[in-house]
């Protein structure tokens, strides 16, 4: 896979400028969704290359993360005079990067993309690390492929929009990063004032989770094996994500992320020893920040089959985690039995209140 270029913007249109001049191409398109069509596309409005852009504009959230959105973007690419030498800007959170790079992946079998990412959560985790995709089927990025930006652009400023649960959203993937890396940095999130932000902190946190999640997809771009680490507290997050999709109540990917790490850092201590002092820490800042999904025990064997499509099973049928034997120890490959699942939501309805 190629190497992506993550750039934490010091001068944001310079650096845009210079990205966009890097490629040579002979159309330039912007995806954007009905919020950032608003709320960000003026930011960089005035540039000069962007007059000349072909504006994509799609509908918000991940109910549009799906086919027939895609299907619209392709034909937009298509009918526009899209060629193989064109070149896309994504301009959104993880909904446009992922759906967008998707269509740059398969548009003519390729062509290139920028991320301008303006969520946090696509700032720290979505826009970087190439994967792209739609949901499918009811299922969590069910069809997707491996395909990084050429440049990704991170820009604080666009956060100045971004609501609280939004912001927590993003605030959970960088609690996995901090959970799969290291003491300091996963003591220094739980910290953080989430109520009242300090955002030259976050900045400072944004470069550092960005840098955890660049260094394990330099490892192993393809998820052969490192990268399954990214994947703590998805097993059980897609399937909440998924069964909430699937009755109409979609929750934000960061809350079912938070929720399923709860699961599975239960898991973690009942199977490889993680210790009980920062499974409660970590769930404590969880319950105050994100709340509960709500579901009962006649869920269970829903929220079980969803399960049963995680991307890091084979076809045994047995479910695959990534679970922890301390903050940074990552115990890739690990499976559970489904009693060992129902347990663990035993514990989480329990836990959770
Ligand atoms: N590819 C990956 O590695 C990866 C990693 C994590 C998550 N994801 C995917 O990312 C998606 C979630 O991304 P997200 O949380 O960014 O959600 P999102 O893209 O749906 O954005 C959340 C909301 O914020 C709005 N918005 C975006 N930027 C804004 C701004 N600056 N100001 C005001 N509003 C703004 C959007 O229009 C939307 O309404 C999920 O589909 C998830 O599966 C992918
Ligand atoms: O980059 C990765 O690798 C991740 O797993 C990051 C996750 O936060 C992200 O939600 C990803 O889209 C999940 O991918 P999937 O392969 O489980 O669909
Ligand atoms: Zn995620």
């Amino acid at each position: 896979m190629s190497k992506q270029e993550i750039i934490i913007c010091q001068n944001f249109k310079k650096e845009l400028t210079e990205a966009v001049n890097a490629h040579s191409f002979d159309k330039l398109f912007i995806l954007t969704d009905e919020h950032t069509n608003v709320q960000c596309l003026p930011l960089i409005k005035d540039m000069d290359f962007i007059k000349d852009a072909i504006q994509i504009n799609v509908g918000p959230e991940d109910i549009h993360k799906n086919l027939e959105t895609l299907a619209y973007v392709w034909k937009q690419l298509s009918e526009k005079g899209g060629t193989r030498h064109s070149l896309m800007i994504n301009l959104g959170g993880g909904m446009i990067t992922d759906l967008g790079g998707f269509a740059a992946a398969t548009f003519k079998r390729g062509i290139s993309y920028i991320n301008i990412p303006t969520t946090l959560l696509s700032m720290v985790d979505a826009a970087v690390g190439g994967k792209t995709g739609i949901n499918f089927n009811d299922l969590k990025n069910e069809i997707g492929a491996f395909c990084p930006a050429d440049q990704v652009l991170i820009n604080s400023e666009f956060l100045k929009t971004i609501d609280r649960r939004n912001l927590l959203s993003g605030y959970a993937e960088m609690l996995k990063h901090g959970l799969i890396s290291n003491v300091s940095h996963w003591a220094e999130l739980l910290k953080f004032d989430t109520y009242g932000i300090d955002y030259t902190k976050l900045q400072q946190l944004i470069g550092e989770s960005v840098a955890i999640k660049e260094a394990v997809v330099e490892k192993d771009p393809f998820e052969k094996n490192i990268r399954k680490a990214l994947n703590f507290g998805h097993t059980a997050g897609h399937a909440f994500e998924s069964f909430s999709l699937h009755n109409n109540l979609p929750v934000l990917h960061g809350y079912a992320v938070a929720w399923g790490m709860v699961c599975e850092l239960y898991l973690s201590h009942i199977r490889v020893g993680f210790p009980k002092d920062k499974l409660r820490q970590t769930i404590q800042f969880i319950k105050e920040n994100y709340g509960k999904l709500n579901f009962t025990c006649e869920d269970y064997e829903t929220l079980y089959n969803f399960m049963r499509h995680d991307k890091k099973n084979s076809s045994s049928g047995i479910i695959n985690f990534t679970l922890l034997a301390d903050v940074g120890d990552i115990r890739i490959n690990q499976t559970a039995t489904q009693e060992e699942i129902y347990e663990l939501l035993d514990f989480y309805s329990e836990t959770m209140g």
